[in-house]
């Protein structure tokens, strides 16, 4: 699903008002619609109290048409306008005097209002800021948002949570409301998925609107979110008349003493993404717990007992996943350097393999194009340099990769991939995964995959999915204490069946209203 920056929104907003002959105005009742219908089939009429805040901009137009919905079907509402600015938009004025109509007097805030009082039974809907925002709020809106957020009702935000920009950081960070759901317009924001202002929103979803979709089609944007319709059309089916040299030979090559279990993990994680043969390249140390661990796998030993010291070879793998448990002492580093400088294949970089590069980065201009590098925020932070905010390192990671032609796999809560100044947002994924080990099986799934012939770039995105997915079916048996690397790579194989499996039928709802 792409998403759209707040330009592009207002781009396809106008596009669709012109091409589908609509006034703004009934684009906005689309909106309200969809939010009373998602309300009214989860309150069924109960005579719970909604607060709706609303601004004076199309956001808070938004609210106001709501308002009037919930009225009509006898719901307790109280609406508030939340004044900050003279210059009302046409069809928040025209939604107001509609409430006017039904004899709805709302109550307007200013910077001397008392602010209403929220209990925690009643329900809040957010419609002060919506995409709009340009600057920070007043110090009187920073504490009418406080004021709803200490109230612990459940907050609705409409669109996006009000005080979030939708294409840069917070500075306000209090002056942001904490929803407990928000109802998106059609595509969702950026700043969902950013660990800084992702905290914002505890779950969203999206509500079509209708927006053309001759615009959604042709608009390029910087930004995809990855769920399971976008990576279905990447797999790559498995032949009949195919044997374990068709899928190709992945070597790992990491651990050092007390670390040979990543390796182990990376392997594994090969083995189960679908890779024909893989090699692993240890120092001796591993060779007895990695024979006993994985039969599957062969063994290359280096000469050195704990430390890999050398790096060489005399098998044809196809790809190289390198650094999980590699440790960084002197030695390690020298023979990495010489490995580069001789390598032409493509190459997954993990863990120790990246503080490497971080602490040489001379060494950087040694690897091969499309190398994939996964860095957890502390290695990240190491290989690029620290950041003002999540927005500004999304900026200087896709200026590093461009400059070094490398995928980057920025771990996190929503693992953003990057490469060609265009980002991947995963959705799969829980808070069970973080755990030892967790990183190692990505390393190995996204090396099987190259190994199987999938582009470095299909590779990160696909393998990250298949990850975070593996995660997921995992967690429902372990819970997210429990859930530990094994168990996620035990999952890999579930991961790709479920890519198969029908969706879940959609329960029917009751008495929508027709737009
Ligand atoms: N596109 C779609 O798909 C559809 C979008 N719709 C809805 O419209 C929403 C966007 O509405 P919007 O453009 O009127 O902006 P909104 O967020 O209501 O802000 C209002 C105005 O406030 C101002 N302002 C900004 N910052 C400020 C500050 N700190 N303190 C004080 N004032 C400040 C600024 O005006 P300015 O003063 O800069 O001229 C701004 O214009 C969108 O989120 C969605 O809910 C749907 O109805 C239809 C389909
Ligand atoms: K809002």
């Amino acid at each position: 699903m792409k998403i759209f920056n707040a330009k592009q929104i207002y781009e396809a907003d106008k596009f669709t008002i012109k091409k589908q002959q609509i006034s703004s105005d009934e684009l906005m009742e689309r909106v309200a619609i969809q939010i009373f219908n998602w309300l009214h089939l989860r309150l069924q009429g109960a005579p719970v109290k909604i607060h709706l805040f609303c601004g004076i901009g199309n956001n808070g137009g938004d609210g106001v048409a709501v308002a009037r919905h919930l009225q009509e079907h006898g719901y307790h509402i109280h609406v508030h306008i939340v004044n900050y600015s003279d210059k009302r938009s046409d069809d928040f004025l025209l939604n107001l005097n509609r409430l006017k109509d039904r004899k709805i007097w709302p109550n307007f805030i200013n910077s001397d209002s008392e602010f209403p009082e929220i209990s925690n039974e009643d329900i809040v809907i957010d419609a002060i800021f919506g995409i709009g925002l340009n600057r920070n709020p007043d110090a009187w809106v920073v504490k009418l948002i406080q004021n709803i957020n200490a109230s612990n009702a459940f907050v609705l935000g409409v669109d996006i949570p009000s005080g979030l920009f939708t294409d840069r950081a917070v500075e306000i960070k209090e002056g942001v409301v904490r929803a407990s759901y928000v109802l998106s317009f059609q595509t969702p924001k950026l700043v969902f998925f950013l660990p800084e202002t992702g905290i914002y929103s505890n779950q969203w979803e999206i509500l079509d609107i209708g927006i053309d979709p001759e615009y959604l089609m042709n608009t390029a944007v910087d930004y995809d979110l990855i769920g399971k319709h976008e990576v279905l059309p990447l797999y790559i089916p498995r032949e009949k008349f195919s044997h374990k040299g068709t899928y190709g030979h992945a070597l790992i090559v990491g651990g050092s003493y007390g670390k040979i279990g990543s390796v182990q993990l990376a392997s594994k994680a090969c083995l189960l993404t679908g890779s024909g043969l893989v090699t692993a390249y240890l120092p001796k140390c591993g060779y007895i717990p990695m024979q006993t661990a994985l039969p599957e796998v062969m063994i290359i030993t280096d000469e050195d007992e704990k430390n890999i010291s050398t790096i060489n070879f005399e098998i044809s793998p196809n790809v190289i996943g390198i650094g999980i448990g590699l440790s960084t002492v002197k030695n390690t580093q020298k023979a990495f350097e010489e490995f580069l400088k001789k390598n032409t294949l493509p190459l997954v970089i993990d863990a120790d393999g990246i503080n490497i590069l971080s602490e040489n980065k001379s060494f950087l201009k040694l690897l091969p194009a499309q190398t994939i590098l996964t860095p957890h925020p502390k290695e990240l932070e190491r290989l690029i340099g620290s950041w003002k905010d999540d927005f500004d390192k999304l900026k200087k990671a896709k200026a590093f990769s461009k400059k070094y032609d490398c995928v980057l796999v920025l771990k996190g809560a929503h693992t953003i991939t990057l490469y060609n100044n265009k980002g991947y947002i995963n959705t799969t994924g829980n808070p069970g995964m973080a755990t030892a080990g967790s990183g190692d099986v990505l390393t190995g799934i996204i090396t099987g995959l190259i190994a199987q012939g999938y582009s470095t770039e299909t590779a990160a995105v696909f393998g990250v999915y298949l990850h975070g997915k593996a995660g997921d079916i995992a967690v429902e048996n372990y819970g997210y204490q429990a859930l530990i690397a094994s168990t996620i790579s035990d999952a890999i194989g579930d991961a790709f069946i479920d890519l198969f499996k029908a969706p879940n039928p959609v329960p029917e709802q009751e008495e929508p209203i027709e737009e």
